[in-house]
């Protein structure tokens, strides 16, 4: 027996979901009860959704598709129509599969107006996409083209059933037109589309309705561990530091270095800086130029400040010799660093300690000649963990030979071929890890869409990697936490501030209100 874990966490591909939904139906469970099971609730939402904002049901205007979609779209129509909400059905193609067409068939002998014309649903208050679900793959052309185009320019609320028509389920690429939902239903578990970046700007706020599909049968398909999964608030928590015991000292809640700045670059160090002291890491260390010492000591006091000699062009040029990376339980290298120094990068990936790259450390890996393009193995050189977290620029660089076209699978790839944790960063931040396993973040705020935010991240990153290596807890958890952590904090800082008011300093203000809040 496998461990049940939360369906919430699951993400699937559209061939993975028949497979689930063909075990139901093939144990026994009625296709037509399925349907009515899963419609009813998706009508119980609608109405729950529609009672917050008007105490007249609104008329809904529902387009109906071929497939089951289009089924799922008319017995929501039914039963609202018995609720007493005005519906105008349209339905643009005739061919049906025979459930839909028995639905429909029931739908008109119970005298709800279907329309002729798409252009009679701006007497609508609201317009259901019931047009096509999961597993579309087709572009939208023609007529149905037209019909999506004026329906996206209408004022109405928008609501898409299971996921907008002309979305493609697993890539989250728009075929041509898609439906520009307000809401999206999504139905029973996740669809990878609804996580790409490709897609984010159509979905509108997305729901997850349940409809009780039993473990056996997802693990059936996507094996006892699923290799797609969401993070969520209570796998983001539940990987956190323990409360703290009463009996301990700074050197049991981790040790970090971190190894920034330039003085070129000197903020970038104070904001991992900070990122990490959100981490609420147990001691420190900031390696630095000599000439940023005192601005780092005045900005992070707690920290201990090793001044590093530098460059002409005030580089870091190596680390003070007395300085041991032995002692410490991780290590990030790279914001603001520059790339004059690569023995940075050679002694530190020597060191048996978890190792955070970032930024210049990235570029740094990038051309070093041993990477090869991330298709040589890391795993002979080093047995602790290879944390990267490239943004999509700094990802081609170091996997210059990759050719999927999605984030998702590109980290996927990345990640199996070079033996390291790949953190890929965007919209929605993707974390491969080397046995193929991924973590998509699914909420978030493009408030981060802001220099040194990444920064930020390094740190928070970085300190909570330190923690868990110095208890001897699995690494990759916390790095799922720190992005959810990062992208809550980023979130926070915006309800209080708006989206312009997310400054990186901002942020690692906000950070350690809402991680503190959880530990
Ligand atoms: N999974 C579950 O557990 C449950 C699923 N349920 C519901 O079923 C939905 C999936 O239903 P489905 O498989 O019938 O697919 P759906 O998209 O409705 O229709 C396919 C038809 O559309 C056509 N077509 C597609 N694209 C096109 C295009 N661009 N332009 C023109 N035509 C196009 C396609 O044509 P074809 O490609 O075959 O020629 C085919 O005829 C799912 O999203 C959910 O709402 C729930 O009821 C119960 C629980
Ligand atoms: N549109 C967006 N929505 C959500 N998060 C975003 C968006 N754009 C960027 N981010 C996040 O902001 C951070 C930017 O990091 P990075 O590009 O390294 O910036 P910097 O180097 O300036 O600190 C990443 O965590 C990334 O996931
Ligand atoms: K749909």
């Amino acid at each position: 027996m496998s461990v049940e874990l939360d369906l919430d966490r699951i993400i699937v591909s559209a061939a993975e979901m028949s497979a689930i939904e063909t075990r139901l139906f093939d144990a026994g469970f009625p296709v037509a009860a399925l349907m009515e099971k899963v419609a009813g609730r998706i009508a119980q939402w609608i109405q729950h959704w529609l009672s917050q904002q008007t105490p007249n049901p609104p008329h809904l205007g529902v387009l109906v598709g071929p497939g089951h979609n289009g089924g799922d779209a008319l017995v929501v129509a039914r039963e609202l129509w018995f609720q007493g909400y005005p519906i105008s059905i349209y339905r643009p193609l005739d061919k049906a599969k025979p459930l839909t067409q028995a639905h429909f068939d029931y739908a008109t002998s119970l005298g709800i107006p279907i329309l002729d014309r798409w252009q009679d649903l701006q007497d609508c208050q609201v317009i259901v996409d019931g047009l096509f679900g999961f597993g579309q793959t087709r572009p939208i052309e023609g007529k149905l083209a037209d019909l999506l185009t004026w329906v996206n320019q209408q004022p109405q609320q928008r609501l898409s059933i299971d996921i907008p028509s002309g979305i493609h389920t697993d890539t989250g690429e728009v075929l041509g037109v898609a439906f520009q939902a307000d809401v999206t239903l999504c139905l029973g578990l996740w669809k990878r589309g609804l996580f790409q970046d490709a897609a984010l700007d159509v979905l509108g706020e997305v729901q997850r309705l349940d409809f009780d599909i039993p473990w056996a049968d997802v693990a059936a398909v996507l094996g006892p561990v699923p290799q797609w999964q969401r993070i969520t608030p209570e796998s983001a928590r539940s990987a956190l530091p323990l409360p703290r015991p009463q009996f301990t000292h700074k050197y049991q809640q981790g040790q970090l270095l971190l190894i920034a700045g330039s003085r070129q670059y000197g903020g970038a160090a104070s904001l991992a800086a900070l990122g990490a002291r959100a981490s609420g890491v147990g001691m420190l260390t900031l390696a630095v130029p000599e000439s940023l010492q005192p601005l780092l000591n005045q900005q992070v006091p707690e920290a201990l400040v090793l001044a590093c000699p530098e460059t002409p062009q005030g580089a870091i040029a190596q680390l003070p010799r007395d300085c041991d990376l032995n002692r410490y339980d991780a290590i990030a290298l790279g914001p603001g660093l520059t790339q004059q120094t690569p023995t940075l990068l050679e002694q530190t990936l020597q060191i048996d300690s978890p190792l955070v790259l970032d930024a210049d450390g990235l570029n740094l890996l990038a051309a070093d000649s041993n990477w090869q393009g991330g298709e040589a193995n890391i795993t002979p050189w080093r047995s602790s963990p290879l944390i990267l977290t490239p943004h999509p620029g700094e990802f081609r660089r170091l996997f210059p030979h990759l050719s999927a076209p999605h984030p998702a699978e590109a980290a996927q790839q990345a990640a199996s071929q070079s033996g390291a944790l790949v953190v890929l960063k965007g919209a929605r931040v993707v974390i491969a890890r080397p046995d193929g396993s991924l973590a998509i973040n699914p909420e978030s705020t493009p408030a981060l869409a802001r220099g040194g935010s990444g920064d930020v991240l390094t740190g928070l990153m970085a300190g909570l990697v330190a923690i868990a290596a110095c208890q001897k807890r699995a690494i990759a958890p916390l790095v799922h936490s720190a992005v959810w952590w990062h992208a809550q904090g980023a979130l926070r800082a915006q309800q209080q501030r708006g989206v312009l008011g997310v400054d990186a300093w901002t942020l690692s203000q906000t950070l350690p209100l809402v991680v503190a809040g959880q530990v």
